[in-house]
């Protein structure tokens, strides 16, 4: 069986999962693009010889008889329209991160989604399929540190377009530490906080950088995590587990370790895009063939809810310096399922 997909935003990330669907992963067809640079959106079915038709806007493609399951991959403030236009007529969507640029549009999904019966969204959150991440949570449910108590991390990168906002640091840069360690320590935030050191010389203007968020979790974890996006020197993503018995560290990704002149030296990768590859190829590979049986099994609208007033918080506390409360309901029972675990593609 082939699953028949739609993609809506042929730009940067749409024109990286169009590629991997059509050239790395199985399961997968792409027989529909659409964006509004309808130039573009012609240029990857050339470049990439698809079978695919060239739809007027993203709404149309999703009615589209023979689109059978939708990649929303078009700017977070189009995502939400869409992702409840899939909903609407029953089909699965893979949308990228934001699910919707504000808590309430993550709800109003989260409740279209429950009120179909069906699991249909998925959400980009790829770090959850980064094979360090996934041996670090193996570490700490195994018992090997004991209870996790303090998480270190960071999240580096060299530089940002001219165009990158203040708030990007959160919506956009912080957001998958804000994903991806609730789903580390199977726990959820209660409160932030968050602090500025010294800016660097190298952030534009308008930039405050570095930030440190102060997060507590309710079983009571400390996570104090950097965020710098004009580190220079690459794209680094660090986090440390300070357990009971012990501490475990994300793996660094592997480089080769070079002697020469004198130097004892390892690579440090300057792409996210290079850096989480592997994790983008095992998240679409697993979402085609979970939307194939009927499932979804990677991270639900509901995180995206989660992640969505998570930052919202996040954002308050940014401008007032001041200890901001993070209250979510209950999950509701339709999200209540253990993640299936991750088949290797
Ligand atoms: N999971 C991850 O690590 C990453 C996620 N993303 C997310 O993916 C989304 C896209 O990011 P990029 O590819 O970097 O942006 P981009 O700007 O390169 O591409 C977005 C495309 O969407 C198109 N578009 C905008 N509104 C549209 C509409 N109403 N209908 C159809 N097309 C429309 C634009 O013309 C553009 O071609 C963003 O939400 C971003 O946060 C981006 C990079 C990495
Ligand atoms: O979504 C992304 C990328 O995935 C990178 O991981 C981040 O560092 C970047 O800021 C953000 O745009």
């Amino acid at each position: 069986m082939v699953l028949k997909i739609g993609v809506i935003g042929t730009g940067a990330i749409g024109q990286d999962h169009i590629r991997r669907i059509t050239n790395k992963l199985s399961g997968g067809k792409i027989v529909a693009v659409t964006d509004v640079n309808k130039e573009q959106a012609k240029a990857i079915v050339e470049t990439q010889n698809l079978d695919a038709k060239i739809y007027d806007d993203g709404h149309e493609l999703i009615k589209a008889d023979d689109v059978e399951a939708i990649v929303v991959t078009s700017w977070g403030p189009t995502h939400e329209e869409f992702v409840l236009a899939a909903i609407e007529v029953g089909k699965p969507v893979f949308c990228e991160k934001p699910l919707a640029i504000t808590a309430e549009g993550c709800k109003k999904i989260v409740e279209a989604e429950i009120a179909t019966g069906k699991s249909l969204v998925q959400v980009g959150y790829m770090r959850r399929y980064d094979t360090g991440y996934r041996a670090l949570k193996n570490v700490i449910e195994s018992g090997k540190i004991g209870e996790p108590l303090i998480v270190h991390c960071a999240h580096r990168n060299p530089t940002v377009p001219d165009t990158y906002t203040g708030d990007m640091a959160i919506v956009d840069t912080f957001i998958h530490e804000i994903d991806v360690l609730r789903w580390l320590l199977n726990d959820d935030y209660v409160s932030v906080q968050i602090v500025a050191p010294r800016k660097t010389s190298n952030a534009l203007e308008h930039l405050q950088d570095p930030l440190i968020v102060l997060l507590e979790t309710k079983q009571g974890i400390r996570i104090n995590a950097e965020i710098f996006v004009n580190c220079q020197y690459g794209y680094d993503i660090q986090c440390q587990v300070v357990g009971e018995t012990g501490i475990a560290n994300l793996p660094e990704p592997s480089s080769v370790v070079l002697r020469s002149e004198a130097k004892l030296s390892t690579e440090i990768l300057v792409d996210w895009k290079d850096r989480f590859i592997d994790s983008y190829d095992t998240e679409l590979q697993d979402w085609i063939n979970s939307t194939l049986k009927g499932e979804v099994n990677g991270p639900t609208a509901w995180d995206g809810y989660v992640a969505a007033v998570t930052s919202d918080a996040c954002l308050e506390a940014k401008e007032s310096g001041n200890i901001v409360p993070i209250s979510l309901e209950e999950r509701p029972e339709f999200y209540n399922k253990n993640l299936i675990v991750v088949e290797k593609i």
